[in-house]
């Protein structure tokens, strides 16, 4: 199937099939001349998510996956690698397997994110907390909910991830493009299931 015309600008590279899941706002898309090029992992096991709680920097106070953004002459796959494995984040080490494309602008930046996001099943090394992150595992089913291990606090991270993450979750691919105002919430969005090769 071949992508349709409506796939939001900047959301490039896509060749895959596209199933539309979530979209709306009303605002015309946001125009950065300016793109960064970012990275964004998870370890999802059975029943839970790693997720870290970022202490500074931009999305402080929020949890999300680990990452950051790509270093000259990187690709995105050695970008999420080194920032699991070199200790940067988490000290995790994990086979990641690229399964997002996520396309995302603020009026508060002078440029867009591109993010590459990645998934690992499985992982080695002690996880740990850095100076910019705070890991902690949430629980993926009721089931395995605890007091050390509540539900993914949805409320506590960027407002569009509640339309991916399930997505991840569910062990699916996907794209998906959203619009942050200068007050820090989303304007437009769109998300879609996709398959990359
Ligand atoms: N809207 C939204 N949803 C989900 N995830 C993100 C966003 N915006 C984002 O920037 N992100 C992700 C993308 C990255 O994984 C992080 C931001 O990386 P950050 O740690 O700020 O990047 P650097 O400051 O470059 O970090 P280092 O490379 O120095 O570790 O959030």
């Amino acid at each position: 199937m071949v992508p349709p015309r409506t796939l939001p600008p900047g959301l490039t590279g896509i060749a895959g099939p596209i199933k539309e899941t979530h979209s709306g706002g009303v605002e015309d898309w946001l125009e950065f001349d300016t793109v960064k090029y970012y990275t964004n992992a998870f370890i999802v096991e059975d029943s839970r998510i790693l997720l870290g709680y970022k202490k500074r920097g931009f999305g402080q106070d929020m949890y999300n996956g680990f990452g950051g953004k790509l270093e000259p002459g990187e690709t995105a796959a050695q970008a999420a690698v080194r920032e699991l494995e070199a200790r940067e984040e988490a000290g995790i080490v994990a086979p990641l397997k690229k399964c997002g494309v996520l396309y995302f602008t603020s009026e508060n930046k002078d440029h867009a994110f591109y993010i590459d996001v990645f998934i690992a099943k499985e992982y080695t090394g002690n996880i740990s907390e850095t100076d910019e992150m705070r890991p902690k595992w949430f629980a993926t089913t009721a089931e395995s909910e605890s007091a050390d291990q509540p539900p993914i606090p949805y409320s506590l991270m960027w407002e569009e991830d509640i339309y991916w993450i399930p997505l991840l979750l569910a062990d699916k691919s996907f794209v998906g493009r959203a619009d942050f105002g200068a007050d820090g919430n989303m304007r437009k969005w769109w998300f879609a299931e996709t398959q990359f090769d």
